[in-house]
């Protein structure tokens, strides 16, 4: 994904598909097995190559994510060809969630050319840390460092997430210097890369401009383990993709028809459509080797098969146009 941009200073751009995680988690009826995998192979037959795959997560405050295990034993039992490099992340919460996730990747005779890895989320924003993983954001961080320790002893990568980062529903506007101590611990601890969720989709180019800004020229955190993870909910995310492109980052979140929403976060809406996203970057001078139109017609199938809104509007008028 070569960038060609004054923007981006030829430089590769990462877009991570959340869809079949961030984007299916809070949906109300029960999504099949199938149609989960079905999605995931459609992603990355359309040239995405970061796909979170599901969370082990507890079934009883996730139910949707109880399959996880499931969809893991069939991605290793199913790889894409060598050729096409894949990494599936699945999110990690405990050390219980990360010892089902070592169960089923022992499983795999993972071929190098497609690997997994884990996911750490925390939280700038107390309540929200509270009703999400039930512990403080200190006890969260805590309780992630072995995780990442033994991980990494393992050879897996980690990647963190921080959300509420602009302002949380029961907490209020969100300190950036709060935002810039979580990533400064999951970095510390060893995580690759920190993804800033604007969970709800409050952020807008200024608040969002300001914080990157901030955590990458104040605060001296390196732009190239930042990664944008904007929620559509305010119809913001493109623009805030815009301004946080400016500021050097160069991975971002996407979920393909803009599914989604967090079962912890009243009214917040799906993340930046990956459709929207990759017609963006193309149109702003980024290479992301994403094929629009596979991943337009994934959209609107599994818009489809989830009876949903197609929320991309690039989705939507590419597909009026056929
Ligand atoms: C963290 C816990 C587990 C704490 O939940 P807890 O209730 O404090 O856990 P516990 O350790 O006290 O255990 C209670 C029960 O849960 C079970 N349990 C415990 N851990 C697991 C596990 N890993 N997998 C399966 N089961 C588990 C455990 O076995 C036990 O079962 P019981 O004995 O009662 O039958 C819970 O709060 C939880 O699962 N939270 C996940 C919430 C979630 O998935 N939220 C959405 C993802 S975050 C997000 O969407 C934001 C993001 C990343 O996209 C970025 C952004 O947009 O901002």
């Amino acid at each position: 994904m070569t960038v060609n941009h004054p923007f981006s200073s030829k430089r590769v751009v990462k877009i991570v598909e959340v869809g079949a995680r961030d984007g299916l988690q809070n949906e109300k009826g029960t999504v099949p097995t199938h149609t989960k995998i079905e999605l995931i192979e459609r992603l990355s037959s359309a040239g995405l190559r970061h796909i979170e795959a599901g969370s082990f997560v507890s079934p009883k405050w996730v139910p949707q994510m109880a399959d996880t295990a499931a969809i893991q034993s069939h991605l290793i039992a199913h790889p894409p060809p060598a050729s096409v490099p894949i990494t599936y992340s699945y999110l990690t919460p405990n050390m219980q969630g990360f010892t089902s996730y070592l169960a089923g990747a022992a499983l795999s005779s993972v071929p190098s050319q497609h690997s997994s890895e884990i996911a750490i989320f925390a939280a700038a924003s107390e309540s929200f840390s509270q009703r999400n993983i039930n512990c403080s954001i200190a006890e969260s961080l805590t309780r992630f460092r072995p995780i990442v320790k033994k991980a990494l002893a393992e050879g897996i990568k980690v990647r963190g997430y921080v959300s509420m980062i602009i302002e949380c529903p029961y907490d209020g506007p969100t300190s950036p210097s709060m935002v810039a101590d979580v990533v400064e611990g999951l970095l510390d601890m060893g995580c690759y890369e920190v993804s800033l969720g604007d969970t709800n989709g409050v952020g807008t180019p200024g608040s969002i401009g300001r914080l990157v800004n901030y955590l990458i020229k104040e605060r001296r955190l390196p732009s190239e383990k930042l990664a944008g993870h904007f929620h559509d909910t305010y119809g913001q995310a493109i623009v805030n993709c815009l301004v946080a492109l400016e500021a050097g980052i160069r991975t971002f979140d996407s979920s393909v028809a803009g599914l989604g929403g967090c079962p912890y976060s009243k009214g917040a809406t799906g993340n930046v459509a990956t459709e929207d996203l990759v017609y963006f970057l193309e149109g702003t001078g980024v290479r992301t080797n994403v094929d629009l139109q596979k991943i337009v017609e994934t959209g609107d199938w599994i818009s489809k098969e989830l009876g949903r809104k197609n929320e991309s509007k690039v989705g939507t008028a590419l597909m009026a146009r056929l």
